[in-house]
């Protein structure tokens, strides 16, 4: 999987040398670029903002900057690179949404600041390839590169390879629709708080039916709705 990244603060990237990604991208299964949008400015200040058409507070993204940018990236004619666009107005991102992500090839996120990005970026590309406005929740940002590592994380840990024990992807929240079980680990009493019985009886079948009630019950207390409830 490629990975491309437009943004104004492209060492804000540099983190994702380490961690689980930074293997990842030793190993060649992630390649990640970070591109300083003001390189695809040409005035003396880097100018990659101006004031909105039709007044209103704040700037807005110019379009020039962003249209040069991309086409460094996906060439200047149709293209299967997916361009994510992290925004309030966006799609609200899921486990689903990073499985799909987790399937793209190429990935061309855009980090919006100031009010965001001139519409017409949007409108262009998306007679040229696909375009997914996508929200990390129903908040405000100062810009989308919070958001794009989020993004990037929980779609990288899916791409095969990526995280050493498959399994371990298996039994996790939102993967089966349900928030996923307490865990316990040694020691059996800490702080006079025990490990559920359960756990410690080595029955399989109690184990799983435990655990999957737990799924239910915190679910259903925290979430009702992914319940259709
Ligand atoms: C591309 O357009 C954007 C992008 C962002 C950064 O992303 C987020 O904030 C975000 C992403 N998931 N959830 C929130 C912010 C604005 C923005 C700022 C101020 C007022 N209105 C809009 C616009």
């Amino acid at each position: 999987m490629r990975v491309d990244i437009v943004t104004i603060f492209p060492e804000f990237f540099s983190v994702l040398d380490l961690s689980l990604l930074g293997k990842a991208r030793q190993s060649g299964l992630i390649e990640v670029t970070a591109h300083d949008l003001r390189d695809a400015t040409h005035d003396r200040h880097r100018t990659v903002d101006d004031t909105p058409y039709g007044g209103g507070a704040g700037m807005v993204m110019k379009p020039e900057p962003w249209g040069e940018a991309i086409d460094g990236i996906v060439g200047d004619g149709a293209s299967d690179a997916l361009l994510v666009v992290p925004s309030p107005a966006g799609e609200p991102f899921t486990q689903q949404i990073a499985r799909e992500l987790a399937a793209e090839q190429h990935l061309v996120f855009a980090c919006g600041r100031y009010e965001g990005i001139d519409q017409r970026v949007v409108d262009h590309y998306a007679t040229r390839m696909r375009v997914r406005l996508i929200s990390l929740g129903d908040y405000v940002l100062n810009g989308g590169e919070v958001a794009v590592m989020a993004m990037i994380e929980a779609a990288g840990r899916l791409v095969p390879g990526v995280v050493g024990n498959p399994e371990s992807l298996v039994e996790e929240s939102h993967e089966d629709g349900l928030l996923e079980y307490p865990s316990y680990t040694k020691p059996a009493s800490w702080r006079g708080l025990d490990v559920p019985p359960v756990l410690l009886s080595g029955n399989h079948g109690a184990i799983a039916a435990w655990r999957h009630e737990q799924q239910i019950e915190r679910t259903r207390r925290v979430r009702p709705e992914l319940l259709g409830e």
